[in-house]
C-alpha cells in the first residue's frame, strides 16, 4: 500500500507524544528526526508562543504551511506541530513522502499533559474551547492518517513498540 515511503510523519494533538516519541522511534528505526516546530521558530524568528500573541493563530498556519511544503527530506521521523492538520496542501506533500501516524489520545489525557493550554502557543479561534477544537482536530487527524496508536494507557515506549509492530504487521517500508 505505501512502497516506497521513506519517513514516517506524527501528527496528533498537543501532548500526545509526537516530539518525544518520535525520537525515540527514530532510534529505534536508525531514521533521522525533524521536529517542525522548531523549523517554524527557525523561519519566524521567535517562540511559537510569541507568534501567537503578537501575529495571531492563523499567521502560526500559514508560517507552519511553509515550513511543511519545503520540507523535502527522506528516512526521517517527522514531528509536525498539533496545527499541521490544517494545511491540505501540505498534509498531501507530507503523505506523499511516507507514512502518517496518529497519535491519538483522549481530552482528559491531552489535559492532563499539556496543563494550561493559554501558555502553550495553540493554535486555535480564541473563542473555540478545547473540546471545540479536540473534535475538530479528530476528525482531520484520522483523514490523514495510516496508522493509528491510541496512547493514554501506554507509555512512550510501549507507543513506539506498538508502531514499530504495526510498520511490521501491515509491511509499510520504513526505511
Ligand atoms: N505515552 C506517554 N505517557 C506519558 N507521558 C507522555 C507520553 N507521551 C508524551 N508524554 C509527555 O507529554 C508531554 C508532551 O509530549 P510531547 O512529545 O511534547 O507531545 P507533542 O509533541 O505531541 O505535543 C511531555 O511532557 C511528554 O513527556
Ligand atoms: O496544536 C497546536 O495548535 C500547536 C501545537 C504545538 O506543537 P505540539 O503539538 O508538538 O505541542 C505547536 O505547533 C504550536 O504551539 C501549535
Ligand atoms: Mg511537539
Amino acid at each position: 500500500m505505501l512502497s516506497g515511503s521513506r519517513n514516517l510523519i506524527f501528527v496528533g494533538m498537543p501532548g500526545s507524544g509526537k516530539s518525544t516519541v518520535g525520537v525515540l522511534v527514530a532510534k529505534r528505526l536508525g531514521l533521522g528526526f525533524i521536529d517542525t516546530d522548531l523549523l517554524i521558530q527557525q523561519e519566524a524568528g521567535s517562540t511559537l508562543q510569541d507568534i501567537v500573541n503578537q501575529k495571531g493563530y492563523l499567521a502560526l498556519r500559514h508560517i507552519e504551511e511553509e515550513v511543511l511544503l519545503q520540507l523535502n527530506v527522506e528516512k526521517h521521523v517527522i514531528s509536525t506541530g498539533g496545527s499541521a492538520v490544517y494545511s491540505e496542501a501540505a498534509m498531501q506533500h507530507l503523505k506523499n513522502s511516507g507514512v502518517v501516524v496518529f497519535l491519538d489520545i483522549s481530552l482528559d489525557t491531552v489535559v492532563a499533559r499539556i496543563g494550561d493550554y493559554s501558555l502553550r502557543g495553540i493554535s486555535k479561534r480564541p473563542e473555540q474551547s478545547l473540546v471545540e477544537l479536540y473534535q475538530e482536530r479528530s476528525a482531520l487527524y484520522s483523514r490523514y492518517a495510516d496508522i493509528m496508536v491510541q496512547g493514554d494507557a501506554l507509555s512512550q515506549e510501549q507507543v513506539s513498540e506498538s508502531l514499530i509492530d504495526q510498520l511490521n504487521v501491515f509491511g509499510k517500508d520504513v526505511p
